[in-house]
């Protein structure tokens, strides 16, 4: 407890050292008024008796005037107290929260996968929220009464040893009691963040605004709702359970202070009796004994919500500690911008807790300005790849190489610098339409310039320039005027998004699944040009997207299976002329199982049996027949 303690005060000191500092202070000048104000009281209970026995009582007046002093002095810093407790609890849950958030930042995106790190990240954020007011509340409460109780137990002391030793048994209930309390608490709290974490889900589903139409459509409410309750009832039972065993040490800790303090206040009627103390030091006694118990009782709560406060600042310390590691595992050196070739050499992954591999020793090499097509159905690894490439995920072995150097041994944010992502499940942000462009690179020029010329290549300026306040509506009803986009729209921000920076290595993972016919033609029409110099790798499902590609990568199970251009890949009839086939089925109205003789596929879509030079004019052919809904026309002839 000790230790956690400590951390508690580590943490309120590093939040705002000078209020702590003036609390103290403040705590300290309190404890010493109580103090005084005993020792006068007794000095003036002697100087009454005197009077009353007829004799001079010279100081009395002195003490009167002391006495007053203190009581200003107590009057006083308890104010002072007040104020600067609440600024030290708003600075102490603006720094825990701060913490939470940069370990959370710091963290790699395999500790997402994780539901441990999730638990710990959800207790921490909770305590980070609630806890720091509340201990800092309480703790500065419990200096604030041990100094008190100490300058009280020195003034008794003074009067009666005996009695001191009595009365500072008190400690010995409250710490026992508060302890077990606060790990009863401490361990309901453990026990109940996993499910905790699934109530929150659950309620987010049921209050937030991207779920609710499939809710609905569904009619999930009631079967969401029901599961919630499950949980919470659950909940209830446990904290229910815990809150009785909690009471049980509460008793036990107020029945054995209770105890302690009835046993000092029958020693002090004993050493009375037994004329071990004057009249005015059994009244100044006694008067102690009562301000020393009303602390305590008074401070019962407090402890209380100390000692339960207390290892989940503990909790929270752990979790934070965690960030010189994350820091440390993030140094590296800089690459310099720009590259010759990335190489990924066996290159193996596997998932948190998964127990298949989703990559299996990929060796690829990618060179500058080439333009590589990731292919492959579903769960292939297509986007494992490309999240490894992006310094997302680390390979388990293997290397992924940039001009010959480790990205394990790279800074990684020097290295996403370099690399535009544009995700399948991109983020649709409730910003402005600016923002949401801007995003992309939010410390390039601050200029609109950029944004627009971004928008306009990605072919979303049109429509953001025809929202009620352009590019600075909101892009989600939730906020003030705000407006939603359609799906395709949305993915055409979110192309602007990756056009807007800057980065010598863009991927595109199913950039085209929500565009339109047109707008796909267009996008793969500008390609291109609008990444000239840049490298591309692109991930599609729609083989019109992808035949152009310089290199073409074809994946299974995790696996590269065939790699090469488009025309090298038909003929060596594999997994990707199959595909190709399937979906030019499709246009051409060919059952696939009367689709014998790939190569009359190869000659529909365009490409020749044996030439590598993609033609437009074999590609308009190809339009003619249906092939890739168009997808030829317009495109940059490509030679190899
Ligand atoms: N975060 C994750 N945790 C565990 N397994 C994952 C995770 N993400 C993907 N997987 C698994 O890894 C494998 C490869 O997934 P990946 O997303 O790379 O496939 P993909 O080829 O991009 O698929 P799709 O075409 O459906 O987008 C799949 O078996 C998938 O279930």
């Amino acid at each position: 407890m000790g230790r956690l303690i400590l951390a508690a005060i580590r943490l309120i000191w590093a939040a705002g050292r000078r209020d702590f500092v003036i609390v103290m202070v403040m705590d300290l000048l309190q404890g010493l008024g109580f103090f005084v104000l005993i020792r006068q009281a007794q000095q003036m209970l002697s100087g009454l008796i005197a009077i009353n026995a007829g004799q001079d009582a010279p100081g009395l007046a002195v003490n009167i005037v002391i006495f007053m002093f203190a009581n200003m002095i107590g009057v006083l810093t308890q104010a002072v107290i007040a104020n600067r407790k609440v600024v030290l609890s708003e600075l102490t849950a603006i720094h825990v929260c701060g913490e939470v958030l940069k370990v959370a930042c710091l963290a790699d995106l395999s500790d997402f996968d994780d539901s441990r790190f999730h638990d710990r990240l959800q207790r921490a954020a909770t305590s980070a929220q609630t806890r720091p007011s509340r201990m800092v509340q309480s703790l500065v409460t419990i200096v604030q009464t041990a100094v008190a109780l100490v300058s009280i137990w020195i003034a008794l002391l003074t009067v009666q040893w005996v009695l001191a030793v009595c009365v500072a048994l008190v400690v010995v209930p409250i710490w026992y009691g508060g302890t077990r309390g606060g790990d009863q608490y401490f361990g309901f709290v453990r026990k109940t963040t996993a499910t905790d974490r699934s109530r929150t889900y659950l309620f987010g589903l049921l209050t937030t605004r991207d779920p609710a139409k499939e809710i609905r459509a569904f009619n999930l409410a009631g079967y969401l709702s029901g599961t919630w309750h499950t949980l919470m009832n659950q909940r209830l039972d446990l904290l229910r359970a815990t809150l009785r065993r909690r009471f049980r040490w509460s008793v036990l800790s107020s029945v054995g202070s209770s105890v302690v303090i009835a046993l000092s206040a029958t020693v002090l009627v004993e050493l009375n009796r037994r004329h071990y103390l004057t009249l005015a030091q059994t009244a100044t006694a006694a008067g102690a004994l009562l301000l020393f118990s009303q602390k305590v009782f008074d401070s019962m709560t407090l402890t209380t919500d100390f000692f339960e406060s207390a290892p989940l600042m503990g909790d929270l310390d752990e979790f934070l500690a965690l960030q010189p590691t994350l820091i440390r595992n993030r140094a590296g050196r800089a690459l310099p911008r720009g590259f010759e070739a990335i190489e990924l050499d066996d290159v193996s992954f596997t998932y948190h807790g998964a127990q298949r591999r989703a990559l299996h020793e990929i060796n690829l090499r990618i060179q500058t300005g080439q333009v590589v097509a990731l292919v492959g159905e579903n769960g292939s690894g297509k986007t494992t790849l490309a999240k490894l490439l992006a310094g997302l995920y680390a390979p388990e072995s293997g290397a992924v190489r940039v001009d010959g150097t480790d990205l394990r041994t790279v800074d990684q944010e020097t290295w996403r610098e370099s690399v535009a992502v544009l995700f399948q499940d991109f983020i649709r942000y409730a910003l402005t339409a600016e923002e949401n462009i801007r995003i992309g690179a939010v410390t390039g020029d601050p200029d609109f310039e950029p944004v627009r010329t971004a928008a306009i290549a990605a072919g979303a300026d049109e429509f953001l320039s025809r929202l009620p306040e352009g590019y600075r509506t909101i892009l989600s009803p939730q906020f003030g005027a705000g407006q939603d986009l359609s799906l395709g729209q949305w993915q055409r921000v979110a192309l602007a998004r990756a056009f807007l920076r800057d980065a010598p290595l863009v991927i595109l993972d199913e950039p085209t699944a929500s565009l339109d016919v047109r707008a796909e033609r267009a996008l793969f029409d500008s390609v291109r040009e609008l990444y000239h110099g840049r490298t591309v790798l692109l991930i599609s499902h729609r083989f019109a997207t992808v035949w152009t590609a310089d290199h073409i990568v074809v994946l299974r199970d995790g696996e590269i299976v065939e790699q090469g251009t488009h025309s090298s890949l038909m003929a060596a009839d594999g997994l990707y002329a199959e595909l190709f086939a399937i979906q030019a089925s499709v246009f051409t109205e060919t059952d696939i199982d009367d689709v014998d003789d790939i190569s009359d596929i190869s000659d529909t879509s365009g490409t020749s049996d044996t030439g590598d030079t993609h033609d437009t004019d074999d590609y308009a052919d190809a339009d003619e027949s249906g092939v890739g809904s168009g997808a030829g026309r317009g495109f940059t002839p490509h030679v190899e």
